[in-house]
């Protein structure tokens, strides 16, 4: 079944959650050997992993195939992943700001506990939102 629905394919995105052990070897026979990116997902549950980055990196260098971490529920590097598959198939280098450009910034607000309750309202005019890219 396998064999069929990937024949002719030009890539393969092979998806896999990092905390699941099943990591199975894909062989091809058609003419045009496909590219093939092994994907794991869920790294939101980083605390619950089992398949090792080093396994997986280790994995991917064994067998050529091109290498992504995801999370698909926090929307981590998705469209990153998808941005350099197609990149690849379509033989176009993405430059960095072409990468950066599809890495969503993580907001977060700044907690200080040590900070008076009134200590903002001296200052208002400070944020107290932080951006990290
Ligand atoms: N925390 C988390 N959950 C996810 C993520 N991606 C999918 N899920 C959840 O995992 C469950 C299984 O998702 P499916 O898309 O059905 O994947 P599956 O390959 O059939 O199942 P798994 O072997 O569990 O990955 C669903 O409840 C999804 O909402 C992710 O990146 N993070």
């Amino acid at each position: 079944m396998l064999d069929r629905s990937i024949y002719g394919a030009q890539e393969i995105i092979l998806v896999y959650g990092i905390m699941s052990y099943q990591m199975k070897k894909v062989s091809e026979e058609s003419e045009t050997q496909p590219l093939v990116t092994l994907v794991g997902n869920k790294i939101d549950l980083e605390h619950n992993r089992t398949v090792k980055p080093e396994k997986h990196l280790r994995f991917c260098q064994e067998n050529g195939f091109n290498s992504h971490f995801v999370s698909a529920k926090a929307r981590d590097s998705v469209f990153l992943c998808f941005q350099k598959v197609v990149a690849e198939i379509l033989g176009i280098k993405l430059n960095k700001a072409e990468i950066e450009q599809s890495q969503r910034v993580v907001k977060a607000d700044i907690v200080n506990y040590n900070q008076e309750p009134m200590a903002r309202a001296v200052n208002p005019s400070r944020s107290s939102v932080c951006a990290v890219g």
